[in-house]
Parts: C-alpha cells; structure tokens; sequence
C-alpha cells in the first residue's frame, strides 16, 4: 500500500502586502510529504522556509493555490477548526524553547494535553513516558531556569511529542544549542521518528540538521529548486 501523503501542497503562492504593493514569499509550491518522512525545508535566509511551515502547521495559510494537510484545506478551516487540527495532529518546536518559567517541567508538558479529553493518570502516564523519551524523568520537578539550554530544547520537544502528534514541525530547532547538543537531540528525534512514525518537518540551514535528513527541499526566493531524496550521513543511533 502506498504510504499516506499527509500533506499535499498544491501550487501553493503566498504574497504578503507591503506599501502599495506586495511581496511573494512563496510562489507556486507543489509538494507532497508522506507519513514517516524526516525532511527538511532548506536554503537561505528569506527564502521562505518559516513561511511553508506556517502554512504546513495551518498557523497561516496560501494566498493562491491549496494545502491539505491530514486530508483537510486549510485555507477553508475556522479558527476553531485549525485549532483542532493542531492540537490533535502537529507539534512544533521552535529555535526558541518557549517554556512557561514559572512551571516546572512536567507542568509544561503536561500543558499540551491539558485541551484534550484525557484524565489525570492519561496525562501523568503521557508526560512520564515523553520525559523519558528525551531522558529527563529525574527533571520532572525541575523549573526552567535550572536546565541547560540542551535540556531545554529536549523538554520542548517532550511537550511537542506528549500528543504523539502525525507532524511535528520543527523550525531551526538547533540554533541555539552548541554542536554537541545539537547532535544529541537530533539523534532524539531521529529514533522517535522511526519509533513512532512521526513526520519531522525542519527549517534550516545548519549542516548538522541536514546529515540527519532522509529528504531536502531545497527553496529560494521562495521558489522550490531541488527535491532532493538523500541516503542520511549519519548512521542511526
Ligand atoms: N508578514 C510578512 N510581511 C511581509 N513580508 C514577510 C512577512 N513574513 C515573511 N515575509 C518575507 O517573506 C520572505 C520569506 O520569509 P521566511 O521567514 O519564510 O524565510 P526563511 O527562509 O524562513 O528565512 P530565515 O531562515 O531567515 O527564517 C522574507 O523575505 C520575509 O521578509
């Protein structure tokens, strides 16, 4: 059996006004992404990466053409809909952790299942399991400001797996961490990639995100140039 596309974008163009005119960001994008993929949205700055993740995340949507995502438009979705969507099906993770400081660890990913219809034991058998996923349950009580920053992205992406999500969305998720940590929690995502049959979409342009891609994508000028199926350099964990 053919493997699901779970997304398909369909001559998707996004023009943003500026002054009296406006600006194409992304023009005339068609591509699909299957269930299981771990690819990446590659190329400079501008060239309109975080712009097709917003559209894949149904945080935005196309100004001209379609994307379906998990089968539905987005662009005909109520706010309430998209919302749905979200919490049931995509995760993200940003260059930024975004981690409530006032809430210790397992209360920031508790936080993500809190919308959906799950009892306390659910929520604490999820977020224990996700903890351990990204090998921090010994930090459960910890807040924020007492973990490193590797530790923060892997709390991140903890929050962003509790839902065990189709998509997880990840946008420049090693900027800020150094080479090491960087490695440690790609290779993180790599196994609950294989694991769980999550999607991983990334932006980037950091070489050590792209030794661990199965696929790039490559973009300028917000126009798609290679679509590129890659043997990854890094040998699995
Ligand atoms: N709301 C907006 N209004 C006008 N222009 C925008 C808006 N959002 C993005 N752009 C422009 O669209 C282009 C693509 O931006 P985008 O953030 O998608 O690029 P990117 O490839 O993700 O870049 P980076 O790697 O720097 O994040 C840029 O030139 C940006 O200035």
């Amino acid at each position: 059996m053919e493997t699901e596309k779970i997304v398909q974008l369909k001559n998707v163009t996004k023009r943003y006004p500026v002054g009296n005119g406006e600006f194409t960001a992304l023009e005339n994008i068609t591509l699909d992404f299957r269930r299981g993929e771990f690819a990446g949205l590659v190329g400079p700055s501008g060239s309109g990466k975080t712009t097709l993740l917003n559209i894949i995340g149904s945080l935005d949507s196309p100004t001209e053409g379609q994307a379906l995502v998990m089968g539905q438009d987005i662009a005909s979705l109520s706010h309430k809909e998209s919302a749905r969507l979200r919490n049931l099906h995509i995760g993200f993770i940003f260059q930024v952790f975004n981690l409530l400081p006032v809430y210790t660890v397992y209360e920031n990913v508790e936080f993500a299942l809190l919308l959906q219809d799950k009892s306390a034991a659910e929520r604490k058998k999820a977020v224990m399991e996700a903890l351990e996923w990204v090998g921090l349950q010994s930090m459960a009580d910890k807040k924020p400001a007492k973990l490193s920053g590797g530790e923060g992205q892997r709390v991140a992406i903890a929050r962003a797996m509790v839902k065990r999500p189709d998509i997880l969305i990840a946008d420049e998720p090693t900027a800020n961490l150094d080479a090491k940590n960087a490695h440690a929690i790609l290779q993180t995502m790599k196994t609950l990639n294989r694991e769980l049959k999550t999607t991983f979409l990334f932006s980037t342009h950091d070489e050590k995100v792209m030794q661990y891609l199965d696929r790039m994508v490559h973009l300028a000028d917000g126009k798609l140039q290679e679509d590129e199926l890659v043997v990854p350099k890094t040998p699995a964990p």
